[in-house]
């Protein structure tokens, strides 16, 4: 990470799972503590945080939380739900300095409905993140709003691409890639999940199925990290021929696998699509 951009102070507003990870992966490529504010509603993960040496502030407890942390920040990222972005926004506005850049990470939320609860001419990034930023080994979707300078969404994606791969999409692409890495990791652990079940089904007790369904995807997710990985050619080369995965993989295609997985993720994309349109 540079100099600059280490220096930058950020706030994250509403700090639950989602903005806990990207600040926890901004943390581990080495961004000072000190220059990071974290609001909370409630103090149940207070706590959590604090030991991380950022500071911390609850709205509960203070009802300018927010307004606080922005009017410190350069970049503030939104990480409360989607139907609370709007409020949140309206809630900050007069706390913003003109070139404040404001990252929202909520599905669904356009750049043009953000854009109608903030200052004109306010600097707005839409993002799609996922959770394995706090390891390190995230993705991130990024589309900049008109306002945004180049030099503002290069600083944006230094902050994620220490924890992360960063792509730099237009607005019309982020329900389609939210469908595939921002919801992607729970289908990850979803295949773990029917992994351990059916070792239990064949016999093996719970624990044993579970510790041989997890090591075995984060194993298989490891040796995707690399760029050059190609997964069909990954698991060509684990299917001997007449052998025993090649049944499993004939199985799961017979039952339209591949199929149901592209259903969900249209789901998926469905979803932000019709969220989008409730809360603009
Ligand atoms: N979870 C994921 O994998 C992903 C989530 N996202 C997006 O991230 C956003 C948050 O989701 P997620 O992290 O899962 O949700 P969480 O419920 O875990 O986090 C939301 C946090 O916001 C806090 N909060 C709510 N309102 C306010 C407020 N007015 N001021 C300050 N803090 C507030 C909540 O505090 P309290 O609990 O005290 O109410 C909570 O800590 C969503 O918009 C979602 O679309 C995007 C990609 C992936
Ligand atoms: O489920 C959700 O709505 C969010 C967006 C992508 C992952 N989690």
């Amino acid at each position: 990470m540079s100099e600059a951009t280490n220096h930058l102070k950020l706030a994250f507003l509403g700090t639950g799972s989602m903005n806990g990870a990207i600040l926890r992966g901004i943390l581990g490529a080495g961004h000072d503590p000190k220059n990071i504010t974290a609001t909370l509603r409630s103090d149940n993960r207070a706590a959590q945080l604090r030991e991380l040496g950022i500071n911390v502030l609850i709205g509960n407890e203070d009802p300018e939380a927010n307004k606080k942390a922005t009017a410190a920040a350069d970049i503030v990222f939104l990480g409360v739900k989607p139907v609370g972005i709007t409020a949140l926004c309206d809630e900050i506005s007069s706390a913003l300095n003109e070139s404040t850049v404001v990252v929202s990470v909520a599905a669904a939320i356009t750049l043009r409905t953000m854009q109608e609860h903030l200052p004109a001419g306010q600097p707005v990034v839409r993002s799609m993140p996922n959770t394995p930023l706090m390891v390190g080994a995230g993705v991130v979707g990024l589309s900049a709003g008109e306002a945004v300078s180049d030099q503002q969404i290069e600083r944006v994606a230094e902050l994620f691409s220490g924890s992360g791969d960063v792509h730099v999409i237009d607005e019309s692409q982020q329900n389609a890639l939210s469908a595939i890495s921002g919801s992607g990791p729970a289908y990850g652990f979803y295949l773990a999940e029917a992994m351990a079940n059916a070792g239990i089904a064949m016999g093996l007790d719970e624990k044993l199925a579970t510790d041989l369904a997890r090591a075995t995807v984060a194993g298989a997710g490891k040796m995707l990290a690399d760029p050059e990985a190609k997964p069909a050619q990954m698991r060509r080369a684990v299917t001997s021929p007449k052998g025993t995965t090649e049944q499993a993989i004939l199985t799961f295609d017979e039952q339209g696998i591949p199929a149901i997985i592209e259903a969900g993720a249209k789901a998926a994309a469905a979803r932000a699509a019709a969220l989008s349109d409730e809360l603009s």
